[in-house]
């Protein structure tokens, strides 16, 4: 068997999971408010905010740009809350990493642009094969001066003076939402605000777009959006707020998966009633695979029955994911355990996610004996019997997770980075070892030593 050595030998379930997980917040509502309240015209308190590596970025980021961001004790048992102070005037002159992190690198230039010099923009090495042509174009769209070598990646400069105009602008953000949800963030305190027209084909991961008119109208600026692809922002104040971060609905979806591989049931605590987060669509996604989900009190439980480990034949399924590719590569992982054909489609733009997880994931599975077929837009998975083999998260948190999905349902797969989980989850091994280790066991709040900030 192969593997690296430090490869994290995933637990395989040997019995029926009854496990109540708690997670830390939403990566998504973090980095929106972060960036809110550094644009607000008053301070922020964000209360049980996700502490992981892209939360770290975001921070170090706008402290930068001359935000002031305090730890204040924590509400949410996963680390400080976070006081938010912002800048007079935002700051140049700074060099900003990304690591690979989508929402800094798509979301900060546009609030760069409204600082006073230069900003320049760079990353990871898997950081400058994401795609950012949209974000370099629209800039210049919006008179921002860039500098970049032609290949619509970073790393690139821009070079600020202190205002932008707005107005109207088309962009095609077929290639991410990221695009559109930056560029709205900012666009309130463009002089003339924004019109902005995607006018590519598609427009991938919708509720993303919502969740970010959502956070601006908690703060008091209304985006319109008079037809599909065209939202208009005023030029507004955005207000100071007190908010609290939601769980992270999409680093649910490995936990709740574990139910059907290992049954029994696993119930996520705090799932919010009303939310714009694509997790939400989970209680209906995994019945497709033969789940249960119910909410219980403020939980989601989702019961496997008796799951893949137990005898259950989970069946083949046929999804459009295009609202939510960050779900895809653990729902893959289960179409891998499946005893039917799937197809998962709508999801092209995942080539230009962390790493490309179409490949990925096919390269994966099919190294542990499946038969997974790249399309144009998804992923085709015949049915086969795994075996145990080293498992490549590519520095991807959710390939790592997916991999741990796979090793609850086949002896001896090793995941070679479990450690990648830090960019949005660094809790992610120790939950996933209480998760397994003792079904009766109640997984409250882990406590760490070992956040980022
Ligand atoms: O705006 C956001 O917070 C995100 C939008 C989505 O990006 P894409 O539209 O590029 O998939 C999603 O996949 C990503 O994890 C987070
Ligand atoms: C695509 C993702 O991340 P990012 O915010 O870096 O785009 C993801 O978390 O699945």
């Amino acid at each position: 068997m192969g593997g690296e050595p430090g490869a994290w030998p995933a637990p395989v379930a040997k019995r029926a999971l009854a496990a109540s997980v708690r997670l830390p917040g939403s990566k998504s509502l973090t980095n929106r408010e972060l960036v809110l309240s550094a644009l607000a015209s008053g301070p922020s308190l964000l209360r049980a905010p996700l502490h992981s590596r892209d939360s770290a970025l975001m921070i170090e980021a706008l402290r930068a740009l001359g935000t002031v961001i305090e730890e204040v004790p924590g509400t949410g048992g996963y680390g400080p809350d976070l006081r938010i102070t912002p800048a007079e005037e935002l700051l140049g002159g700074s060099s900003i990493d990304c690591g690979l992190a989508g929402t800094v690198m798509r979301f900060l230039p546009p609030v760069a642009a409204l600082a006073l010099g230069p900003v320049a923009f760079d990353g990871d090495e898997g950081a400058r094969r994401r795609p950012m042509r949209t974000t370099i174009e629209a800039l210049r769209g919006l008179g921002v001066e860039v500098n970049d070598d032609g290949r619509g990646a970073l790393p690139f400069s821009l070079y600020a003076t202190g205002a932008v105009r707005g107005g109207e602008l088309s962009i095609d953000a077929s290639a991410s939402s990221q695009f559109v949800s930056g560029l709205l963030l900012a666009a309130p305190r463009f002089t003339e605000g924004l019109t902005l027209r995607h006018t590519g084909e598609k427009l991938p991961s919708m509720p993303h777009i919502e969740m970010t008119i959502a956070t601006l109208a908690a703060r008091g600026v209304v985006v319109e959006s008079p037809e599909p692809g065209v939202w208009v922002v005023p030029p507004a104040e955005i207000r100071g707020i007190e908010v609290d971060i939601e769980p992270d609905l999409s680093n649910a979806a490995p936990f709740l998966a574990a139910a059907l591989v290992a049954g029994g049931t696993v119930s996520i605590g705090g799932w919010p009633w009303e939310t714009t987060q694509v997790g939400a669509h989970l209680e209906t996604l995994l019945p497709l695979f033969g789940a249960t989900a119910t909410r219980q009190g403020d939980s989601l439980v989702v019961d496997g029955g008796v799951g893949i480990r137990g005898g259950a034949e989970l069946p083949g399924v046929d999804i459009d994911l295009g609202l939510g590719g960050e779900l895809a590569p653990a729902l893959v992982a289960l179409t891998a355990l499946a005893t039917g054909p799937s197809r998962i489609t709508g999801i092209g733009h995942l080539r230009g996610h962390e790493t490309d997880r179409l490949a990925a994931l096919a390269a994966e599975i099919n190294g542990l004996g499946g038969a997974v077929t790249e399309l144009e837009d998804g992923l085709s998975i015949e049915p086969r019997a795994l075996h145990g083999g080293e498992w490549k998260s590519y520095e991807d948190h959710r390939m790592a997770t997916a991999g741990a999905i796979v090793g609850l349902a086949v002896d001896g797969v090793l995941v070679d980075d479990i450690a990648t989980t830090a960019k949005t989850l660094p809790q992610f091994p120790e939950l996933w070892a209480a998760l397994v280790r003792d079904p009766d066991e109640i997984v409250t709040t882990v406590t760490t030593d070992t956040l980022l900030l």
